[in-house]
């Protein structure tokens, strides 16, 4: 409880130190005028700061009705923090970055963001900084159960990728670090963990610094995929060509500005588009996933021949996420299903996406109904069973405590064991209430998320079955219409 007023204490100061610096969600403002200098909040207009347990936490809910295309929210550039913006204000950061070329962009505005915070109550960006989240669930923080249950190959490397590349990029920059006499809870890994996921997760684009900046007030939107809302989850995707983002920099008003994607009502949350992201690339950069992921993509290994039958690249060969095969895998398929000499006469029939024949595509649709069966019967747990965890996670996690243990084991056995080894709890003899740390707190939401990472994995393959069955039944019933 007193975190929660002192998290909403921090937040009223940051709306007032918002409206200080000329932030505004006044659609009217220019840069010549800041209706909210004298207010005690940046947000009066159009936004208001609320929770959506469901849908990324704190975001931002509309005041009134908005229309798509509306100006919602101004963030003046001298608000923005970017590298050049705290070099130029630390002229001791300023000359020992600059002694180390070497790092990218992004490892030294994590650096920078790290030395603010070192400065405590005396950074200028102070009540800014005391408004970001603690922690992350990003990839590169995950430990090795977590990795362990996301069940995929193809997702644990990645998640192990994000570690040793995170390791690596702390690494090099340990020593300016150092050099910067950063506290040594500051150096650490875990605080690289954190000020790097800070950088992927919050910072936007803008044109004269590839690592973009923090965005005050502008990082509290949450996402919405970008075309979802005219796709609907498991329609064909829209032809139509929007843009990915809805924020960008504005050199006429100085300001960076986000208009809304959509019409809103009062009282709805106002989301923005950071970009097209598969579930595990949203894992990876922002540490959260969606349910209906309009852009999600699952790939399945092709074999080698399968790969060389055709000139599409393997990164557009996968199945959509709502189950059905992209436009390249079935083309490359068709091809790969027609004797190698005649390969050649309907190579422009399977390139430009036409079926080649009843037989041929029921042998793909046979095909990659099979891989999917194969894969799925591969995985350590079913649809069934991870639904189930899910919810007994989601008790763990409501009540804090790990509850009659040992029924609760009998159902999951080996994944809650192995979640308790590596959390170092001991299962207590009589099943009792153990409670759970922070760090465990902590380990649960990520196992959570990679149990809902590898659920929709599987109803993706799921999806797709019965999209080739459906295929399969209309062709045999064409072909055999007795
Ligand atoms: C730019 S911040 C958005 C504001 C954030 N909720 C906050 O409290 O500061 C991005 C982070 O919000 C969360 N988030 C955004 N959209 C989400 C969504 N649709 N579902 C779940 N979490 C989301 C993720 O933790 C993500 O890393």
């Amino acid at each position: 409880m007193e975190e929660e007023e002192e998290e909403s204490k921090n937040l009223e100061k940051l709306l007032q130190w918002a409206a200080n610096l000329g932030i505004t969600d006044s659609p009217s403002s220019t840069t010549n005028e800041n209706p909210c200098l004298s207010s005690s909040s940046c947000l009066s207009h159009t936004l208001t700061v609320s929770n959506f347990p469901e849908n990324g936490g704190r975001g931002f809910s509309a005041l009134r009705d908005l229309t798509k295309g509306k100006l919602i929210l101004r963030i003046p550039k001298p608000a923005l923090m970017t590298r050049q913006r705290l070099m130029e204000d630390d002229h001791k950061l300023s000359l020992a970055v600059h002694k180390h070329p070497s790092l990218s962009s992004t490892q030294i505005l994590s650096v920078c963001l790290l030395y603010e915070v070192g400065k405590g109550r005396s950074s200028w960006w102070y009540t800014y900084l005391v408004n970001l989240p603690r922690i992350y669930d990003v990839l590169a923080g995950f430990g090795e159960f977590e990795k362990q249950a996301l069940q995929v190959d193809d997702a644990i490397w990645a998640a192990e990728k994000a570690v040793s590349k995170a390791e690596s990029e702390w690494k090099e920059a340990k020593i300016l670090m150092e050099e910067l006499k950063l506290k040594p809870q500051l150096v650490s890994f875990k605080a690289w963990i954190w000020a790097s996921a800070t950088v992927s997760s919050r910072t936007v684009h803008i044109a004269w610094d590839d690592a973009g900046c923090l965005c005050p007030v502008g990082d509290l939107f949450n996402y919405a995929a970008p075309g979802e809302e005219s796709n609907g989850f498991g329609d064909k995707i829209s032809a139509n060509l929007q843009r990915l983002t809805d924020g960008w920099f504005e050199e006429d008003v100085n300001s960076y500005c986000f208009y809304a994607r959509e019409n809103y009502k009062k009282g709805e949350q106002v989301l923005l588009s950071y970009g097209t992201y598969t579930n595990l690339e949203l894992l990876e950069h922002y540490g959260f996933l969606l349910n209906e992921n309009p852009n999600d993509k699952v790939f399945v290994s092709l074999d080698p021949g399968m790969y060389s039958s055709s000139s599409w690249p393997k990164e557009s060969q996968y199945i959509h996420g709502y189950g059905k095969p992209s436009f390249a895998l079935l083309s490359a398929l068709r091809l790969w299903a027609t004797p190698p000499h005649q390969r050649r006469s309907v190579g422009y029939l399977a390139y430009s996406g036409c079926q080649l024949s009843a037989d041929n595509e029921m042998s793909v649709m046979k095909w990659i109904s099979n891989k999917c069966h194969a894969i799925l019967k591969n995985l350590p747990t079913s649809i069934d069973e991870d639904i189930l965890l899910l919810s007994t996670i989601n008790k763990i996690q409501d009540f804090n405590t790990l509850n009659k243990l040992e029924k609760v084991s009998l159902a999951f056995g080996s994944e809650i064991c192995k979640f308790l080894e590596a959390s170092g709890l001991q299962n207590g003899k009589n099943g009792g209430v153990l409670s759970l740390s922070v760090k465990s707190k902590l380990s649960i939401g990520r196992w959570k998320l990679a149990v809902q990472w590898r659920l929709r994995y599987k109803r993706t393959l799921v999806d797709c079955i019965s999209y080739c069955e459906e295929i399969i039944s209309s062709l045999s019933s064409k072909n055999d219409p007795g």
